[in-house]
């Protein structure tokens, strides 16, 4: 499935009352492309609530992990279950912003419209979302022209039309300005805070202490740490995470 398949998946209606897509149950994760497994054995559950920062050296599969949990991709073998679903099914009840944005070629405004109208949202809060992420004056502009900080921003503003129960990003602020970076934590906080479940890629130490409530470091196709951000930061329990976060090379 295409990435811009995959958003227009998201924009399709998702069925009312259902039971919660928490917990999240990963087993024996494992997926290679020809080599040695990318992704090998790797285990993970994942509470109810809150902000899990996903780390982790180049190449340990963060972003594959995400479109598996996606259901962007399918994995060789092991199983993942959204509270005793397939990610296929848990698909319309998340949102995945990726590291480069997937935008129409159309106005921002357009951008926001496709989801507000498959999905039913009042126009009002695609209005509310575009002045939060300060693109409200830019509204009939074409998507394409944006900069990559304000793309990443109505990347971020479409994801939240529909209030995922799931929000997935891939390093949603690699290349944004200190300001831009703050805006787009203080939304995915305020996502959060209204009971958003978050899984958020990062490289940025300073970023992931400010948003982990948990932090999951990958190293070889496997978790090698899941902490409380409170203990992960000051006594990392792997070796690989200690050498990560003292700036050291970790293969
Ligand atoms: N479609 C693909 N075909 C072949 N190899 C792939 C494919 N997708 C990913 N890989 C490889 O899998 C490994 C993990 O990729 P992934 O993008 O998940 O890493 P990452 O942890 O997100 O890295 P980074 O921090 O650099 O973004 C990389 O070595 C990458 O080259």
């Amino acid at each position: 499935m295409s990435e811009l398949t995959a958003f227009r998946t998201q924009a399709k209606a998702a069925s009312p009352a259902l039971s919660p897509l928490l917990p999240l149950e990963v087993r024996g994760l494992r997926l290679g492309f020809g080599g040695a497994p990318v992704l090998d054995g790797l285990d993970l559950r994942l509470g109810a609530s809150g902000c899990t920062m996903v780390m982790g050296p180049n190449g340990a599969g963060k972003s594959l992990l995400l479109k598996l949990l996606h259901g962007l991709m399918a994995p060789d073998a092991g199983s993942l279950s959204w509270n005793g679903s397939p990610p296929g099914q848990a698909t319309v009840r998340q949102a995945l912003v990726f590291q480069k944005p997937v935008l129409l070629r159309r106005s921002v405004i357009a951008n926001m419209d496709f989801v507000v109208r498959a999905r039913g949202v009042d126009p009002a809060r695609r209005d509310h979302l575009l002045q939060e992420v300060g693109l409200a004056h830019k509204a009939r502009q074409p998507a394409r022209q944006l900069s990559g900080g304000e793309a990443q921003r109505l990347a971020l503003a479409r994801a939240l039309l529909t209030d995922p129960e799931v929000l997935l990003l891939d390093e949603p602020t690699a290349s944004l300005d200190p300001a831009s970076v703050l805006v787009i934590e203080r939304i995915v906080a305020a996502a959060r805070d209204r009971g958003t479940r978050i899984i958020f890629v990062t490289h940025d130490i300073g970023q992931a202490r400010r948003m982990a409530d948990d932090v999951v470091f990958l190293h070889r196709g496997r978790v090698a740490e899941h902490s409380r951000a409170s203990a992960f930061f000051p006594t990392p329990s792997s070796a690989a995470a200690r050498d990560y976060l003292n700036g050291k090379i970790v293969v």
